[in-house]
């Protein structure tokens, strides 16, 4: 693979389209081991994820439901700040099996302030599956129970991932080169 251009920013090789491929085959084949008859509901949290839960949901063995779900964040009227909501989230989670599907937790602010507001619906369980973590950037204490990759605090495109709206049809994962 060869370095590539993005808006006016150079990325070098990370992962590749193989490498990724096996790893969510892999995930894919331990969710499904540990949600047998339980019909878990995914949900994909977009822009960022929607290839990684198309790839993951493809490979599943089990019965299962996906929903893909926005979150917007606003000014809240609490002392912790901002507040997330969820568009298109439809399904009532009440006792359902929750699996969130994202394709990077970087700071984990996102997940942190979105995931107390699926817990209020009182689901039976919510688990993360992430494509990719950044342990040196995380600021909030959020773990993923399905991890694919641990990589470096380094900006990444491809795959789902985006550069200001570009990079997300690449199908390797790239990294910026500083
Ligand atoms: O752990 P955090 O620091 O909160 O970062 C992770 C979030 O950032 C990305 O979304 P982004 O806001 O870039 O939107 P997009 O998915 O629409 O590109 C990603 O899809 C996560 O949702
Ligand atoms: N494209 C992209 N989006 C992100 N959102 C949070 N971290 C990242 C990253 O490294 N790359």
């Amino acid at each position: 693979m060869e370095r590539i251009t993005v808006h006016d920013k150079n990325f070098v090789p990370y992962l590749t389209a193989a490498d990724i491929e096996v790893k969510v085959k892999e995930l894919a084949a331990r969710i499904s081991a540990d949600y047998v008859d339980k019909r878990p509901l995914f949900l994909a949290v977009l822009n960022g994820s929607f290839l990684f839960a198309a790839d993951v949901f493809r490979n599943l063995t089990i019965e299962a439901e996906i929903s893909f779900i926005k979150l917007a964040s606003y000014k809240g009227t609490t002392s912790s700040g901002n507040v997330i909501t969820a568009i298109g989230l439809e399904e009532p989670l009440f006792e359902r099996h929750i699996i969130l599907l994202e394709d990077i937790i970087d700071t984990g602010k996102t997940l942190h302030e979105f995931i107390p507001q699926l817990a209020h619906q009182q689901p039976a369980s919510i688990r993360i599956a992430a494509l990719l973590t950044k342990p040196d950037a995380l600021k909030y204490p959020v773990h993923a129970d399905y991890e694919g990759f641990a990589i470096p605090n380094k900006f990444v495109v491809g795959y789902g991932l985006d550069y200001d709206g570009l990079g997300r049809n690449i199908p390797a994962i790239y990294q910026v080169e500083l």
